[in-house]
């Protein structure tokens, strides 16, 4: 998982604060200076590891603390809260209200994962009632439409756009447009005329050296007159990431971000400026290629993760996801009751419709993303799968219940 590795740095660093006998000016700044390495080896922004490292120091001065305050507490206090700040700009985004029309366009750099977010979004309102729609307004790569065709067919989502780019018998090119304003402009009324509440315009990827490109992307944005324009930035950027969302932001008026691959192996830290080139909170994350791999982001929930310090309301949530609404109770109880190989097996199943596991238990207190090993999340499905087989084969056998 993205950011993994940082979050074990970080946690790494808080331990052996909270391990010595002492806690004096050497311990404090020994633990700062590592985690002001792990930031910077994350790729996290200069300027922000910075901002943190002066804000910790002007909160936490261990002089003033008088007796009996339990230094290690506060030092572990503001470094949490600050680490929240650096994900949290302040103002929470536009809301989209069921059942009124709202414009949603998306933006971003080439290959960020719009398209593929685009239906997520959409699949996501889908199920929670909404009656959402698809335009593609790009028509700078071969294949988007088709692309974005196949993603809404699948999510039986109602599309619009035009299959330009496409090489196509020669007669066939009078029906096509090749303007994305005028599409974006098409369908954008068309589902408006068909009362569709949620219309996500999906535009072509850029980068901030393409002027010509950039001045495509404000024209779409000044003919639909979203209501809310998402930025849509890839996990593994790096350090490149504050410059290309300070330049979205400066062209069209972002109000939030989704952060995408967080099940990669970058290392994440870049991405993370993005809240403060656009001034603007995440509010989804992409956690895979599949339409349900895609949370809601909050902060406090997320810090406490990396910090591996667990996220018991998403977990929950997960559980309300995935588990049937009649077996949530007993699936809760189970697991604070501890298992028999009976309850093992049918608490791994439910886990596993529930996500990759390093997900799940990245929820969970006391466990780190990074006790996944990188790289092997497959196998360890497989491998809780392979289990479930045996202890299958184990309970047909005559293996019971205690
Ligand atoms: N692992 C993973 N892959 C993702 C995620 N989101 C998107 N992708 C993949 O990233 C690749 C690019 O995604 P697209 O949706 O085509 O990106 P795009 O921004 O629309 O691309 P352009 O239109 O060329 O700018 C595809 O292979 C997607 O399946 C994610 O959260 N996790």
């Amino acid at each position: 998982m993205v950011l993994a590795q940082l979050g074990g740095s970080i946690t790494r660093a808080l331990q052996q604060m909270t391990n010595a006998t002492v806690i004096d000016e050497k311990v404090f700044n020994d633990c700062l200076n590592e985690i002001n390495r792990a930031l910077l080896q994350s790729d996290v922004q200069f300027k922000l590891v910075q901002d943190m490292h002066t804000n910790i120091k002007k909160i936490v001065n261990l002089q003033d603390l008088a007796a009996g305050h339990d230094k290690r507490k506060i030092i572990q206090q503001a470094v949490f809260n600050e680490l929240c700040k650096m994900l949290d700009p302040g103002k929470s985004s536009f809301v989209p209200k069921k059942g009124k029309t709202s414009v949603v366009m998306f933006v971003g750099l080439q290959g960020s994962g719009k398209t593929t977010t685009c239906t997520k979004y959409a699949h996501y309102y889908q199920k929670k009632g909404w009656k959402p729609a698809l335009v593609c307004a790009d028509t700078f790569r071969a294949g988007a439409f088709d692309q974005l065709k196949q993603n809404a067919t699948k999510a039986k989502i109602p599309f619009y756009g035009s299959n330009y780019c496409i090489a196509v018998p020669s007669f066939l090119y009078s029906y096509m447009e090749s303007d994305p304003v005028k599409i974006a402009v098409e369908g954008v009324e068309r589902f408006k005329e068909e009362n569709r509440d949620l219309i996500i315009v999906d535009t072509s990827g850029r980068h901030k050296q393409e002027a010509a490109l950039f001045e495509e992307m404000r024209q779409v944005s000044e003919a639909t007159k979203p209501d809310l324009v998402i930025f849509v930035m890839d996990s593994s950027i790096g350090q490149a990431a504050f410059d290309q969302a300070q330049a979205f932001k400066q062209s069209v008026a972002v109000g939030a971000v989704i952060i995408t691959k967080m099940d990669g192996h970058a290392k994440g830290g870049g991405s993370l400026s993005a809240v403060a080139a656009t001034k603007s909170p995440v509010i989804f994350i992409g956690t895979g290629e599949h339409m349900d791999e895609f949370e809601v982001f909050e902060v406090k929930p997320f810090v406490s993760r990396l910090l591996g310090m667990g996220d018991l309301s998403g977990f929950v949530d997960k559980i309300h996801d995935n588990v049937p609404m009649d077996k949530q109770l007993e699936f809760l109880q189970k697991l604070s009751e501890g298992f028999t190989l009976r309850i093992m097996y049918q608490q791994f199943q439910n886990m596993l419709s529930m996500g990759p596991m390093s997900q799940v238990f990245s929820m969970l207190p006391g466990f780190s993303s990074e006790l996944m090993p990188k790289g092997q999340e497959k196998e360890n499905h497989a491998k809780v799968k392979r289990y479930m087989t045996i202890m299958d084969s184990m309970t047909n056998e005559g293996m019971r219940d205690r």
